[in-house]
C-alpha cells in the first residue's frame, strides 16, 4: 500500500465514528465532482467527465495537489490558454447535448479574467461549464497579493467578479464548509436544461487548502434527472387550433430543437403534416440537408428556398429558438401583424418572443403530440421541391466560380476594384475563391465529420451552402460569434466524439487570434483538422464597412507600406508538430484532406483564398447596424437613410 494510500485510509478511520471525513476544500471538491450523474430518457453516466487546468500559484497547491493526490474518474489535461481551454470545455459539451461537462480551472488574476470571453460564449449558448477560479486570500492577511487588484472601493472585489455577469451561479468560497451548499446550487444550474450555462466558483487560495470535517453523506452519488416537461393539453389544444387556421406554416429549428434530440419528431411533423422546416445556425443538423423539407438556414444568412417559405408563412412555428437578429433579419423577416407565432421552448422568456402563443415544454414531446392531434392536416405548400432544387442550382454554381472567366464578378460586387482583386490573387498566390473551396470540404470529408465554426464569413457561407447529412455533425457557434473558438472547439469536439474526425473551420483573422489548444491537440494526441480559410484581413467586417458606404480601413491585412500581409499558416503549425498543406486550388485542397484523413498528428490546411468570395444576400437579409447619423461622405449619408427605412419595416419589439 502506498503511502498516500495510508494516508487517506487514515483520515477516513480517524473521523469515520462521526460520520464525517476530513479534507481540504479542494479534495471535497474533487471527491464530489466525482460523484454527479446525469440520468437522460434513463441512461444514467457520469456529468463531470474532466478539468482542464492551468496551474499558476493561485490553484497549484490546493486543488492542483488535491488532483494529483486523488483525481478520481476525473481527466485531467494541462491548458494552455484559459479562454481556449475553456472554449475546448464548451465545445465538449455542446457536442454531447450538455450530458457532460468539463471544469476549468485558473490561477487568481489574469488567468481567471481569461475566463470572462469564454464564459460570455457558454452564457448566450446556454451551454454548462464549471469555472474554478483561484481568488486572493480569504483571511486577507497577506494582502495585496500578486495578482489582486486591490480595489479601493471593496475588498470584496476581485478579478473574479469580472465573471458575474457571464455565469448563471456565482459563488466564492471563504470557509470550506460553504462548498456544499454552493456546489448543490451550482450543480442545479448545471443540469437543468432551462438553466444550464456557466458557473462559477471561486476558490481563495488559503480556502483551497483548509481542512474541514465533511458529513460522508455529501459525497454520496446524486443522479441529476433531465425531465422532458410535456405540453399542458390547453397548450396542445391552442397550438392545434393554430395549425389549422394556417396554411402556409413554417417550422424554424433552433439550438433548442437540437438539445432535445428532437430529429425524428420534426421529421415526422414536417412530412405527415408537409410542413417546410428553417434552421437558425444552431440548429443545423438536427435534421439531413437531404430531407425532403428541409429548406436549409435561414434569415441574414439564409438560402434563398428558406427565406422565401418564411416570406410566404402565415404561422411560424419557433421550436427552441431566440430569435437573434441574424434568424429574423432584424425583425424584418417576421411581422405579428400579418404572421402568427408559435413558440415551443423550455424556457418561459424565450415562448414569449413576437407575441408568440407560448409552449413551455419540451420540443420532441411537443412535437411528437402534435402531430398526433393534427392527422389529416396539410400545408397548401405546393413547390417545396422546386424550391429546395432551385436552391441546389444556386449551391452548384457556387461550387463553380472562376475568377479567371472572362465575364468574372465576384459574389461580393462593388467593393474592390478589379485591380484590387488582381493585386490579392497575385500576393496571396491564388485565384480560389472561398465558396468554391467550403463546398469542395463539404464534399470531400467524411459525411460523418464534425466541422465547426464560429465567426467571420465563414458562419454565413456554411448556414447557406454546408449540407450536413448526418446528425450532430455541424457545430455552429453564432450566438457570441466569437473569434478564437475554432480551433480549441475543435478539440473539444474531438475529446466528445473520439471516433470522428474534427474540423475547424477558421478564418486567418481568427487563427491568429486564438490557437493555444492545437497544442494540447497534439501534446495528448488528440487529432484535430484546422482549415485556415486566408484572404488576409477581417473580411467580413471590410464587406459590411463598405457596403454601410465606409472606405475600407483597418479590416485588411496590410503592412504600413500598405502590402498585402502574406502569412505561412501552414508553416506556423508545421513548427507547433502538426501535419500542414499549403492550398491555392480545388484540386489542390482535396488532395490535401484525403491525405489528411491519413493521419494519425492533427493537421493545418492553409487554403489562399480571394477576398469577396463568400456568399451574399438571398432575400429577407436586412441587418440592423449602426450607421453614422452624421458624415461627409455621402455613400455613408445613403447607407444611414437606408437603415432608416429598414427600421421603419421592421416589427418594433
Ligand atoms: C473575439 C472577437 N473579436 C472581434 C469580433 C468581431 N469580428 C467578427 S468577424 C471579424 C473578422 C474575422 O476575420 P477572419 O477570421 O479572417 O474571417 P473573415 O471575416 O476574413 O472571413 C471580427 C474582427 C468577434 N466576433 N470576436
Ligand atoms: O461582427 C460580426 C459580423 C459577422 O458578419 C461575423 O460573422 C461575426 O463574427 C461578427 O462578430
Ligand atoms: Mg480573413
Amino acid at each position: 500500500m502506498s503511502a498516500m494510500e495510508l494516508k487517506s485510509q487514515g483520515r477516513e478511520a480517524e473521523s469515520a465514528a462521526a460520520d464525517t471525513v476530513r479534507l481540504t476544500t479542494a479534495q471535497a471538491l474533487v471527491r464530489f465532482l466525482n460523484q454527479q450523474y446525469l440520468d437522460v430518457d434513463g441512461e444514467v453516466t457520469p456529468f463531470v467527465e474532466g478539468i482542464f487546468a492551468i496551474f499558476g500559484h493561485g490553484n497549484v497547491l490546493g486543488l492542483g495537489e488535491a488532483l494529483q493526490e486523488d483525481p478520481g474518474h476525473l481527466k485531467v489535461y494541462q491548458g494552455h490558454n484559459e479562454q481556449g481551454m475553456a472554449s475546448t470545455a464548451i465545445a465538449y459539451s455542446r457536442q454531447l447535448y450538455r450530458h457532460k461537462i468539463f471544469a476549468v480551472t485558473a490561477s487568481a488574476g489574469p488567468g481567471s479574467a481569461n475566463f470572462v470571453t469564454a464564459a460570455g460564449n457558454a452564457y448566450v449558448n446556454n451551454i454548462p461549464i464549471l469555472f474554478l477560479p483561484a481568488d486572493t486570500f480569504a483571511t486577507r492577511q497577506p494582502d495585496p497579493v500578486l495578482q489582486q487588484i486591490e480595489v479601493d472601493s471593496s475588498a470584496t472585489t476581485t478579478t473574479n467578479d469580472a465573471l458575474k455577469p457571464v455565469s448563471r451561479y456565482w459563488d466564492r468560497i471563504e470557509r470550506p464548509e460553504q462548498l456544499m451548499s454552493a456546489l448543490l446550487k451550482a450543480f442545479e444550474v448545471l443540469t437543468n436544461p432551462e438553466t444550464a450555462g456557466p458557473v462559477t466558483i471561486a476558490l481563495p487560495q488559503d480556502t483551497e487548502g483548509e481542512a474541514y470535517d465533511y458529513p460522508r453523506s455529501f459525497f454520496n452519488k446524486r443522479v441529476h434527472v433531465i425531465k422532458r416537461i410535456q405540453p399542458s393539453a390547453a397548450e396542445v389544444t391552442e397550438a392545434v387550433q393554430l395549425i389549422k387556421a394556417s396554411r402556409y406554416p413554417v417550422l424554424i429549428v433552433g439550438g433548442g430543437a437540437k438539445f432535445s434530440e428532437a430529429g425524428s419528431a420534426i421529421e415526422a411533423f414536417s412530412d405527415k403534416l408537409n410542413i417546410p422546416i428553417v434552421e437558425t445556425p444552431t440548429g443545423k443538423s438536427t435534421i439531413s440537408a437531404t430531407f425532403a423539407n428541409n429548406m436549409g438556414g435561414t434569415g441574414i444568412l439564409g438560402t434563398a428556398a428558406a427565406n422565401e417559405v418564411v416570406a410566404k408563412a402565415d404561422l411560424i412555428i419557433g421550436a427552441g429558438t431566440r430569435y437573434t437578429d441574424f434568424t429574423t433579419a432584424s425583425k424584418t423577416a417576421i411581422h405579428p401583424e400579418k404572421t402568427r407565432v408559435l413558440n415551443i421552448n423550455l424556457n418561459r422568456m424565450q415562448s414569449y418572443k413576437f407575441d408568440g402563443f407560448p409552449i413551455v415544454a419540451d420540443v420532441r414531446d411537443t412535437l411528437t403530440q402534435l402531430t398526433s392531434e393534427l392527422s389529416g392536416y396539410q400545408s397548401d405548400f405546393t413547390n417545396l421541391a422546386d424550391l429546395k432544387a432551385a436552391w441546389q442550382q444556386e449551391r452548384q454554381r457556387l461550387a463553380h466560380t472562376n475568377y479567371d472567366a472572362p465575364d468574372y464578378t465576384p459574389e461580393v460586387k462593388g467593393q474592390f476594384s478589379a485591380a484590387t482583386l488582381a493585386e490579392y490573387a497575385e500576393k496571396l498566390q491564388t485565384h480560389f475563391t472561398q465558396t468554391e473551396a467550403v463546398i469542395a470540404v463539404n464534399d470531400t470529408i467524411a459525411p460523418d465529420s464534425i466541422i465547426v465554426a464560429a465567426a467571420g464569413s465563414l458562419p454565413g457561407d456554411v448556414q447557406r451552402i454546408w449540407d450536413p447529412v448526418v446528425p450532430n455533425t455541424y457545430h455552429m457557434e453564432y450566438g457570441y460569434s466569437m473569434m478564437g473558438y475554432e480551433v480549441p472547439a475543435a478539440l473539444g469536439i474531438k475529446l466528445a466524439q473520439p471516433d470522428k474526425e474534427s474540423y475547424a473551420l477558421v478564418g486567418d483573422g481568427s487563427f491568429i487570434m486564438l490557437h493555444s489548444e492545437l497544442v494540447t491537440a497534439l501534446q495528448y494526441h488528440k487529432k484535430i483538422n484546422i482549415l485556415v480559410f486566408d484572404n488576409s484581413g477581417f473580411a467580413s467586417i471590410n464587406n459590411l464597412q463598405m457596403a454601410q458606404g465606409s472606405n475600407s480601413y483597418r479590416t485588411e491585412f496590410r503592412t504600413a507600406d500598405h502590402d498585402i500581409l502574406t502569412i505561412d499558416f501552414a508553416k506556423i503549425a508545421e513548427g507547433y508538430g502538426a501535419k500542414t498543406y499549403h492550398v491555392n486550388d480545388r484540386d489542390s485542397l482535396v488532395a490535401a484532406l484525403e491525405d489528411a484523413k491519413k493521419q494519425t498528428v492533427s493537421t493545418l490546411i492553409d487554403i489562399k483564398v480571394l477576398p469577396k468570395t463568400m456568399t451574399q444576400g438571398y432575400g429577407q437579409s436586412w441587418w440592423r447596424v449602426g450607421v453614422s447619423e452624421v458624415s461627409d461622405n455621402p455613400n455613408v449619408q445613403k447607407a444611414y437613410q437606408d437603415i432608416q427605412t429598414g427600421i421603419d419595416q421592421a416589427f418594433k419589439y
